[in-house]
């Protein structure tokens, strides 16, 4: 899952996107930019690898210049994890434009064939992200005009929706004009716009997750919605468009269940109240599988998994307890790149306060198992703790499924539910009962009473949205992105950036 951000204001907006980008972190961790648009429609970059903090040093910030600006955060499912792929990516015709991209393309290869042979479009990177801005160039070129308006815009935005398949939450700047930010026609990706009312006139930003636009004190207006374009030019002027020609609002269930911050609104629903309903309907099924229950305490594994356990214990009756404490220092482990650091990270980030296991049955609750890396360890740590019996409780179902838009596990068989039933994966992680959400549950705790047609649900049950990712294409990228295969890609691979400020 990566991060965007764009913003068009009356004044310097380069504090606002790194502020933006802070608190988006959570959603990759591998590579940080920033692109800022001065009045006379020049460009400034920087970007690189590492967390946001890392990144931007104040000489970058100082170089940084422009009321318009646009930012990313990375974490790859695409191409290689070398800073020439991270974003945003520019192209100099025409126009002038840049791009930041979360989500993942399904159709990279015959899109960049397609660049090649008939746009006459040079692609630099292996990046998903690079196609995409390449597209959109190449449609925006076709208007032929020396400033392209927005229905110009909402015109190459149409075309992108009908060649660009999989899943896309984007902002673009067009040097001079404006920002643009569009969502897939499935709305797979979130992307929410605030705005607020200076002295100059009205100021724009949109965000991957609408905590960026309450902590730069802009006020939300409203998510982009699937298969709409935004428009702001320069002036502040703003713009939108429906540009599907069929488009169906399911986002992705694993947004809710784990990336996003629970102080974000997503698609209209509380990211926070949707886990304390994944709590509450977790209990219920306790309840019923278990009348007998003898847990003594509710322990969740921070942090994503907190909402859901806390509700979780109120409804069962038993105590909560913290019971590992967290790392501050140390990211989420799951959206790490390789398998080895996962695994090493879990125990540098979490460690067990025996008081709370020794002599009790403990009921662990995470809000997803995916590879297993976290139960596994954690279970163990419970145990050398002193717990009795050591239960554990996901707020989702198990994960078998390959995730194709924008969240890379690619793998089926890196996931510990992989060709187990729930008895032999509660033998793997070394628990004396494993009990998960079911996918009808998790679905009604999330979309209590919004507009949400449906979920991208694929992860867990195989049903991919856009309704054409095949066997063919499912081994495609499991030989591509798994563990090993992008360990051996990043050992070869020293690709030099262009167009880049160190
Ligand atoms: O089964 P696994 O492959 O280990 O993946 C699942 C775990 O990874 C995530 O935690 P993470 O440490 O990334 O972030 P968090 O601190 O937000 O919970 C998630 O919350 C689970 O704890
Ligand atoms: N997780 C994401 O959204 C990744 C965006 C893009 N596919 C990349 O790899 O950079
Ligand atoms: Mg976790």
């Amino acid at each position: 899952m990566c991060g965007i951000i764009g913003i068009v204001g009356h004044t310097e907006v380069n504090q606002a996107l790194y502020d933006g980008l802070t608190v988006q972190q959570h959603r990759g961790q591998d590579a940080a930019g920033i692109m800022t648009c001065d009045h006379t429609g020049r460009f400034y970059l920087r970007k690189d690898n590492g967390l946001v903090k890392d990144v931007f040093h104040t000489r970058h910030m100082i170089r940084l210049k422009g009321s318009m600006g646009i930012g990313h955060i990375r974490y790859p499912t695409a191409g290689c994890s070398n800073s020439a792929e991270s974003q945003p990516f520019y192209v100099n015709s025409p126009f002038g434009i840049a791009l930041a991209h979360n989500g993942n393309l399904t159709n990279t290869q015959l899109l960049s064939d397609q660049l090649f042979k008939s746009d006459r479009r040079h692609l630099n990177t292996g990046s998903d992200s690079e196609v995409l801005l390449n597209v959109l160039a190449h449609e925006l070129q076709t208007s032929g005009k020396l400033k392209p308006q927005p229905e110009d815009i909402f015109k190459a935005v149409a075309e992108v929706h009908k060649r660009c398949k999989g899943a896309y939450a984007a902002v673009a700047m067009i040097a001079g004009v404006g920002m643009l930010a569009f969502r897939d026609p499935y709305g797979i990706r979130p992307a929410v716009i605030g705005k607020r009312d200076t002295s100059q006139g009205t100021e724009y930003v949109v965000a991957s997750e609408s905590v960026a636009i309450d902590t730069l004190d802009f006020d939300l207006m409203r998510d982009v919605q699937p298969g709409e374009c935004v428009f702001i030019d320069m002036e502040g002027g703003f713009h939108s468009q429906q540009c599907a020609e069929n488009p169906v609002k399911s986002p992705c269930i694993f947004e809710y269940v784990y990336f996003a911050r629970p102080d974000s609104m997503m698609d209209g629903i509380s990211v926070h109240k949707s886990r304390m309903r994944m709590g509450t309907k977790l209990a219920e099924k306790i309840k019923r599988e278990f009348p007998d229950h003898d847990i003594d305490v509710v322990i969740p594994i921070p942090d994503t998994s907190r909402s859901a356990a806390l509700q979780l214990s109120y409804d069962l009756g038993v105590v909560y307890r913290e019971g590992f404490i967290k790392n501050r220092y140390i990211g989420r482990t799951f959206i790490m790149p390789g398998q080895q650091q996962r695994k090493k990270s879990v125990r540098q980030k979490l460690n067990a306060i025996d008081l709370e296991f020794r002599d009790k049955n403990v009921l662990l609750v995470d809000d997803s198992i995916v590879r297993g890396t976290t139960s596994q360890q954690i279970v163990q740590m419970a145990r050398d703790a002193g717990a009795k019996k050591v239960y554990l409780a996901s707020a989702a179902p198990p994960v078998r499924f390959p995730n194709v838009y924008g969240i890379d596990m690619p793998s089926p068989s890196e996931f510990v539910a992989h060709n187990r039933n729930v008895k032999q994966i509660a033998e793997e992680l070394g628990v004396d009962w494993l009990i998960y959400q079911d996918l009808n549950d998790l679905v009604e705790a999330i979309n209590k009473k919004s507009d949400v047609k449906r979920f991208d649900t694929s992860c867990f049950d195989g049903d991919y949205i856009t309704g054409d990712i095949d066997e063919t294409y499912l081994y495609y990228i499991d030989a591509l992105r798994n563990d090993m295969s992008k360990q051996t890609e990043e050992e070869g691979n020293v690709t030099i950036e262009l167009h880049n400020d160190v």
